[in-house]
C-alpha cells in the first residue's frame, strides 16, 4: 500500500531548561509526519530522537524523511533500519492510525518529573495538588554530598504515601551508587527505584549492585532501543526496564518482545508532543504493569501548547 508522506520540523523550548547528567537541554526538536492513503485517510506520527540516549540524530531522521520524496509504502515502513528507531516508531505509529480518530488517552497513573537540585523541594507540592503520588528526581548533576543533603530534605518533606524515583542518567561512580543505594535502603517504603545509576557499559556493575541492595534498580539508557533491551535481557537483567517507546523502535516488535517475557516495565516520555504521546501511551496502557506509574508527567517542563499548534505548523508552509 502506497502513502503520500509529508513532514514538518517542530521545536519547543524547555522552560526552564532541563538539567541532567547529560547536560542542559534547552529545546525539544522533533518531526511531525502525516501519511495519506489513496482514499485521503490520514495518520499522524512523531519522530522524536534523543541521540545521546542511543537513537538516531535529528539530522539522520530528517535525511531519511527527505530521501523518501513524498511517498512511502507500508512494506518500506516495516523495513526502516534498526539504526533509525525513532523513525521506525514515528512511521509505524502513523501507519497504525491512518483513518483512526484520536481516541482519548487510557487512564494511567502518572509520575511527575521534578527539576534537578534543590528546586525539587519547592515544586513537588503543586504536582501533589494536581494528583501525582509518584515523583522522579534527577541526581548525578551536582556533587553527591550536596545531593544527599537535598535528598534528606526532600524525602522528609514528601508525605509517607508518596513514591520517589531517582534518576542518575548513568552519572554515578560505583562507590557513589553504593552510597545512594545504602541511603535508599533506609527509605525503602518511599523509594521506588534508582534509574541508570551506572554508565551504559557497566551492566555487570548494576547486576552486582542489584544483588547487594534492596532498593530496586531500573535500566534506562542501557535499554533505550529494542536491540539494547533484548541484549540486557539476554545478559540476565531481570530488574526494571524503562521503556522510552518513541525511541525504542518498531512498536509492533516492542509489543511482541514485552508480551513474550514477563518484564517489570516503566514507560517513559521522551518529551514528545501530543502526537507521539498518544501513540506511546496507547502501548503503555497495553503493556504497563498496574503497579508502575508511567513517566509522562512532563508537560510542566514546557510553556502550554497552543490548541491549534498542529494546524499552524502544517499551514505555515
Ligand atoms: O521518565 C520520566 O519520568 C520522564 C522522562 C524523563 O525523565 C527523561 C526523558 C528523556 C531524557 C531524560 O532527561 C529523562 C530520563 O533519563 O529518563
Ligand atoms: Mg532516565
Amino acid at each position: 500500500m502506497l502513502y503520500q508522506f509529508e513532514f514538518r520540523r517542530y521545536q519547543r523550548k524547555f522552560a526552564p531548561p532541563l538539567t541532567t547528567n547529560h547536560g542542559i537541554w534547552e529545546h525539544r526538536n522533533s518531526i511531525i509526519l502525516r501519511l495519506t492513503d489513496a482514499r485521503g485517510r490520514v495518520g499522524w506520527g512523531e519522530i522524536a530522537p534523543i541521540s545521546w540516549f542511543g537513537s538516531e540524530t535529528l539530522k539522520q531522521a530528517l535525511d531519511f524523511c527527505r530521501q523518501l520524496s513524498g511517498k512511502i509504502t507500508s512494506e518500506a515502513i516495516f523495513a526502516i533500519p534498526d539504526d533509525l528507531p525513532a523513525c521506525q516508531f514515528g512511521f509505524e505509529s502513523a501507519l497504525e492510525r491512518v483513518g483512526e480518530k484520536m481516541t482519548n488517552l487510557p487512564t494511567l497513573t502518572y509520575s511527575g518529573l521534578l527539576p534537578a537540585g534543590e528546586a525539587a523541594i519547592h515544586v513537588w507540592q503543586s504536582l501533589w495538588e494536581q494528583g501525582y503520588r509518584t515523583f522522579k528526581w534527577k541526581i548525578g548533576v551536582e556533587a553527591v554530598a550536596k545531593e544527599l543533603e537535598v535528598f534528606n530534605l526532600l524525602i522528609r518533606s514528601l508525605p509517607n504515601s508518596a513514591k520517589l524515583r531517582l534518576d542518575a542518567n548513568g552519572g554515578l561512580s560505583y562507590e557513589e551508587a553504593e552510597l545512594w543505594l545504602e541511603t535508599c535502603d533506609k527509605f525503602k517504603a518511599q523509594i521506588e527505584f534508582i534509574e541508570q545509576p551506572l554508565p551504559v557499559g557497566d551492566l555487570a556493575g548494576m547486576l552486582r549492585l542489584s544483588e547487594c541492595y534492596q532498593s530496586a534498580i531500573a535500566l534506562d539508557e542501557s535499554v533505550a532501543t529494542l536491540k539494547q533491551l533484548e541484549s540486557c535481557f539476554q545478559q540476565g537483567w531481570r530488574g526494571i526496564f524503562v521503556i522510552k517507546v518513541a525511541i525504542a523502535g518498531s512498536p509492533s516488535r516492542l509489543r511482541q518482545f514485552c508480551q513474550q517475557h514477563q518484564l517489570d516495565l516503566v514507560f517513559s516520555s521522551v518529551f514528545e508532543t501530543a502526537i507521539g504521546r498518544q501513540a506511546a501511551l496507547q502501548l503503555a496502557a497495553e503493556l504497563s504493569p498496574q503497579n508502575r506509574a508511567v513517566g509522562f508527567g512532563t508537560n510542566h517542563f514546557f510553556a502550554p501548547e497552543k490548541s491549534n499548534w498542529l494546524q499552524s505548523l502544517w499551514n505555515e508552509f
